[in-house]
């Protein structure tokens, strides 16, 4: 039997309260196997990062089935497994700026109890082994963002949660960063969720959840009795 990385059934969630409540995410249901991968698509507000939030415990579900790595949400140790199991990639790379990108990938993987000797390996394998004695703001955004994917894959996650990461790059760069996920993705085996308005990379997962069909159009107010 495949073996579930995430198992979510009839998830929901709303921000506001009572009356004033907004849902955004409702009776959300689907499975990510290991290394699988799935593209969350939607337009703008429809809960994709709500939904990246509430799988590494940054937000709670009010109703729903969670089942992350065999245990329920309500069960995990949240810090932990953002330590050591969820590699999460921004739009925009999150490093340390008073530290080189060496620095940051030794870090990163020393925080998830993984080797800090193979920050350079990670750096080389992100094809920006030459600028490992660099700090974030003597790079470019598209280096910059490598970094960060040197920094996730060293910490060895069995899950990635990627919020639009080429989302402030340039085709070309884009493309190149992409590539660089996807194989790298394939090669270690863990699983992958990214949030992405563009056809082109969601096209690149094994999956798309669109939740576009699923947002509740707050400017049509209540429904008509
Ligand atoms: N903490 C919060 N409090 C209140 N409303 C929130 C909060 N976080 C998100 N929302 C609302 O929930 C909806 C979904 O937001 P979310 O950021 O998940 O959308 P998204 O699909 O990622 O959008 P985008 O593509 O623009 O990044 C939006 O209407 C947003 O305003």
């Amino acid at each position: 039997m495949t073996e579930m990385l995430l198992t979510v059934r009839g998830l929901r969630k709303s921000f506001g309260s009572d009356e004033s409540a907004v849902p955004v995410l409702a009776e959300l249901a689907f499975k990510l196997p290991a290394g699988g991968s799935l593209a969350l698509m939607g337009r703008s507000g429809s809960g994709k990062s709500t939904l990246l939030n509430i799988l590494c415990g940054l937000e709670r579900p009010e109703a729903g089935e969670l089942i992350l790595f065999g245990q329920d949400y309500r069960r995990a140790d949240w810090q932990q497994l953002r330590r050591e199991r969820i590699g999460v990639v921004f739009q925009e790379a999150n490093l340390m700026p008073t530290l080189s990108l060496l620095d940051n990938v030794r870090l990163r993987a020393a925080l998830a109890g993984q080797p800090q000797s193979r920050g350079q390996h990670w750096l080389d394998t992100l094809d920006i082994g030459e600028l490992a004695q660099r700090f974030p703001d003597q790079v470019s955004g598209g280096q910059r963002q490598r970094a960060a994917l040197a920094m996730v894959f060293a910490m060895a996650p069995a899950l990635i949660l990627a919020d639009e990461p080429t989302g402030s790059l340039d085709r070309v760069t884009a493309d190149d960063v992409a590539d660089s996920l996807f194989r790298l993705q394939a090669e270690t085996g863990c699983g992958l969720i990214l949030a992405t308005h563009d056809p082109e990379l969601a096209s690149r997962c094994q999956r798309t959840l669109d939740l576009a069909h699923r947002a509740v159009d707050r400017d049509a107010g209540p429904p008509l009795p």
